[in-house]
């Protein structure tokens, strides 16, 4: 089961003193999430197509991002929030409040631009300082239909999110004829450009490689276009946060108070005193 909610921010303010407004549909009881991943990246980089892709199991046209949304997403007994936020550099305010204790964050790049990749170093790597302490970090390459033959042959699946949304059921679609390839794009980011940012990421965070995920399970190439690697990169990531789960979950129970416990133990030192 995935919802939506919209996060409205007016943008004549300046990013401090932004009002924050989240939307959710009229008859939806928002549940309260688990766990937190955040989306990041330049804008244009495919953010927001990453995300209908995923929840939606679609390519649709989209428009540059205002403020932010997230969607939740049932993953087993857990409810996962995931931010999508806007890469423009008038919202660049919001990101560090988007991240706080963000238990993942997916800083996303664009394989055919270079400078997509240098912004995540650059602008958006010290947004995450407000994340949580064990946060979890994905370097991602989008539009790899674009460079990459298998990318661009790729054709995600639908059943599951399909049948997700809603609870409604679906038909499976007639099969459509094979569009023409384009032809492919010089890629100006490589794998291994992306896997020593995830290193200086590491570094920046004060983390021990030794101690971390591999770059090579963390970086990844995708296309919100074909849905190729889409689903892989969110289920890495929630399988990933379930020890931050089990953890906010084990730190919830020991900080609560048993009233019952605590008025019998007044009355008992009452008691005593008497
Ligand atoms: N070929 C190709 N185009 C893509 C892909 N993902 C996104 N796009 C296109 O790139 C443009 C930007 O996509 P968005 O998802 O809106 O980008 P964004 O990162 O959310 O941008 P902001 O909201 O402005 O931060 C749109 O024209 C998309 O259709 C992809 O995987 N392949
Ligand atoms: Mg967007």
């Amino acid at each position: 089961m995935i919802i939506k909610y919209s996060v409205v921010v007016s943008p004549s303010l300046k990013a401090n003193q932004r009002q924050v407004t989240t939307t959710m549909p009229e008859s939806t009881k928002m549940k309260k999430p688990d766990v937190k991943i955040v989306i990041l990246g330049d804008m244009n980089v495919g953010k927001t197509s990453l995300l209908h892709r995923y929840t939606e199991r679609k390519f649709k046209d989209t428009i540059s991002t205002v403020g932010g949304a997230f969607f939740l997403k049932q993953w087993g007994p857990y409810n996962i929030s995931i931010w999508d936020t806007a890469g423009r550099e008038q919202f660049h305010g919001l990101g560090s409040m988007y991240c706080r204790g963000a238990a993942a964050v997916i800083l996303t790049y664009d394989v055919t631009n270079w400078q997509s990749l240098a912004e995540l170093e650059d602008r958006f790597l010290s947004l995450t300082d407000t994340a949580s302490t064990d946060c979890i970090f994905a370097i991602v390459g989008n539009k790899a239909d674009l460079t990459d033959p298998h990318a661009q042959a790729a054709t995600s699946g639908g059943g599951q999110a399909d049948a997700e949304l809603g609870g409604v059921q679906t038909q499976p679609l007639p099969a459509c004829p094979t569009p023409p390839a384009s032809p492919l794009l010089n890629k100006q980011v490589s794998k291994e450009d992306a896997m020593a940012l995830y290193g200086r990421v590491l570094r920046y965070k004060g983390l021990e490689e030794k101690t971390s995920p591999p770059a090579e399970k963390m970086c990844f190439e995708t296309s919100a276009k074909t849905g190729y690697n889409v689903d892989m990169l969110f289920e890495t990531l929630f399988d990933m946060v379930l020890p931050s789960i089990l953890k906010k979950r084990r730190e919830g129970e020991n900080s609560t108070v048993d009233l019952e416990e605590s008025r019998g133990s007044k009355r008992t030192k009452a008691g005593c005193c008497a």
